[in-house]
């Protein structure tokens, strides 16, 4: 039963080969045997998940048929739910509870998808291993000496695990892609102003964007169809329709105008993943595909502005961690500055005050324009370049990361060579497009991931594309040994 992709257990309960409470109990017990090897869930909300999952049972029963009926996720713990801790994997919110849901958690719970708890990430989403959460590293499970890819890495892990069939994630840099890459599966990054963000804690406003992680494009699009959509919550969100997300899938590939931007298979690529990634452009060929080389000349920037305005943006919403208003408060503060200091000196970890010390420099009088702006004129050439390049091709095709997932422990005394693995997904998040990362095959036993991009708001096509390959390829459905 652990093996079903959403939309298979979305037959199976129509079929009443199952009900949604046995269902959700076997993946508890999963949870239960398996997970102290991965540390992919930070709370299990068994008894929650008991309860919901009656709920959906008792919904179809009474004749409600919705493909997310009774159907088993988690979700990333920094999606706030009321009443059940969101930790954002820091000790400074290690206690706290949101009086309230996260749009896409109420989203998900209204389209009846049982929640089984709240998955592992990096501390407030800065990080590409899952290695900086106060919760203990999550251990990848194709093999468990290694990353499993950040930030979103709790999620990867246990979907990859088959603990649970999609969970949500999130994505500033490559936080849904790089992990879905690093263990085979499928993920997707909206559009910004896709989904809301109403209730996601916020790292960087102005990248950050919620999306699924899943075996399959289908499932992405299930749950997309689900979590997408205006909210008046959240300024930044678009009221623009949400496409029928599953009705795309079947469309023929014929015509479709691949772009290959040379920047993409340059050095620093892994030579085994720029073969493997090259052969599903061979595949797509032979679905109807066209391929055209092209350029995105200032994509070698991108790092570089991402790591400023990430941070500096992120000094600015992780300010509100003060000790006095939420979570974690030092011992005997002797006056409200030894409060502030002591609090945040010992609530946060050693990557994120590296980041707010960073953000906070960028944004300090007299460097604003040099490193801030500068970075912000970086990010619109790189926008200018993908509208640029979306004139003349549908979607752009090239590796998710560079290398395979790498040790535990490898990249932590060099934060600058994790920062590069996000090479080739930064850009989605400065200029705002969609993307997604599907698997392409395997070196040395560890999978890699091809990412596909597409203009604002064509999540209907990347899910498209990834499916028809789905389709001819089984690379997705290949599970780690022992789970
Ligand atoms: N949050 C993300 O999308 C991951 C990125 N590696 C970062 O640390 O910012």
């Amino acid at each position: 039963m652990h093996r079903l992709t959403l939309a298979q257990i979305a037959r199976g309960l129509a079929a009443k080969d199952f009900s949604s409470v046995e269902l959700s109990e076997a993946l508890l017990a999963r949870i239960e045997a398996l997970d102290p090897q991965l540390n992919s869930f930070i709370s299990v909300t068994a008894e929650q998940a008991r309860a919901q999952a009656a709920a959906a049972d008792a919904r179809r029963a009474a004749g409600e048929n919705g493909t997310l009926l009774g159907a088993p996720i988690a979700h990333k713990d920094l999606f706030c739910t009321k009443d059940v801790l969101t930790t954002c994997a820091s000790k400074i919110l290690h206690n706290f509870k949101a009086p309230y849901d996260a749009t896409v958690v109420e989203k998900l719970a209204a389209a009846g998808a049982v929640s089984l708890g709240k998955l592992n990430m990096d501390e407030f989403a800065m990080g590409s291993a899952n290695e900086s959460s106060h919760f203990g590293a999550v251990k990848n499970p194709w093999d468990l000496t290694r990353v499993p890819g950040g930030s979103s890495g709790g999620s990867a892990a246990a979907v990859a695990a088959g603990l649970i069939p999609a969970a949500t994630g999130t994505d500033t840099g490559g936080s849904i892609r790089q992990p879905a890459a690093l263990t085979n599966l499928t993920g997707l990054k909206p559009t910004y102003g896709r989904v809301s963000r109403w209730g996601m804690i916020a790292y960087a406003s102005s990248l950050d964007q919620g999306g699924p992680i899943a075996r399959t494009a289908e499932d992405c699009a299930l749950l997309l169809g689900a979590m997408a959509g205006f909210d008046t919550k959240d300024s930044t969100c678009v009221d623009a329709p949400v496409d029928d997300y599953l009705a795309a899938l079947n469309q023929p590939l014929a015509g479709l105008r691949i772009g290959l931007p040379k920047e993409y298979f340059g050095a620093g690529l892994d030579a085994r993943i720029a073969e493997a990634v090259l052969a599903v452009v061979e595949e797509l060929k032979k679905l109807g595909a066209t391929v055209k080389d092209i350029s995105l000349p200032n994509m070698q920037h991108a790092i570089p502005a991402y790591y400023v305005i990430a941070p500096a943006e992120a000094s600015s919403n992780l300010s509100r961690f003060d000790g006095v208003r939420f979570g974690y408060r030092c011992e005997n503060p002797v006056n409200l500055e030894d409060l502030y200091k002591r609090s945040r000196g010992e609530g946060f970890g050693a990557e994120v005050k590296r980041r707010i010390m960073v953000g906070t420099y960028a944004l300090s009088a007299g460097y604003y324009d040099a490193y801030y702006l500068k970075a912000q004129k970086i990010r619109r050439l790189i926008k200018n370049d993908f509208v640029q390049a979306f004139g003349e091709v549908d979607v752009i095709l090239g590796p998710t990361t560079p290398n395979p997932a790498w040790k535990l422990g490898e990249k932590s005394a060099d934060p600058v060579s994790a920062y590069l693995e996000d090479i080739y997904t930064i850009t989605a998040n400065l200029a705002g497009i969609p993307g997604l990362s599907m698997p392409a095959g395997f070196v040395d036993g560890l999978p890699v991931g091809v990412q596909l991009l597409a203009p604002y708001f064509q999540e209907a096509r990347l899910l498209n594309v990834a499916h028809q390959y789905q389709q001819v390829s089984d690379w997705h459905t290949r599970t780690p040994a022992g789970f």
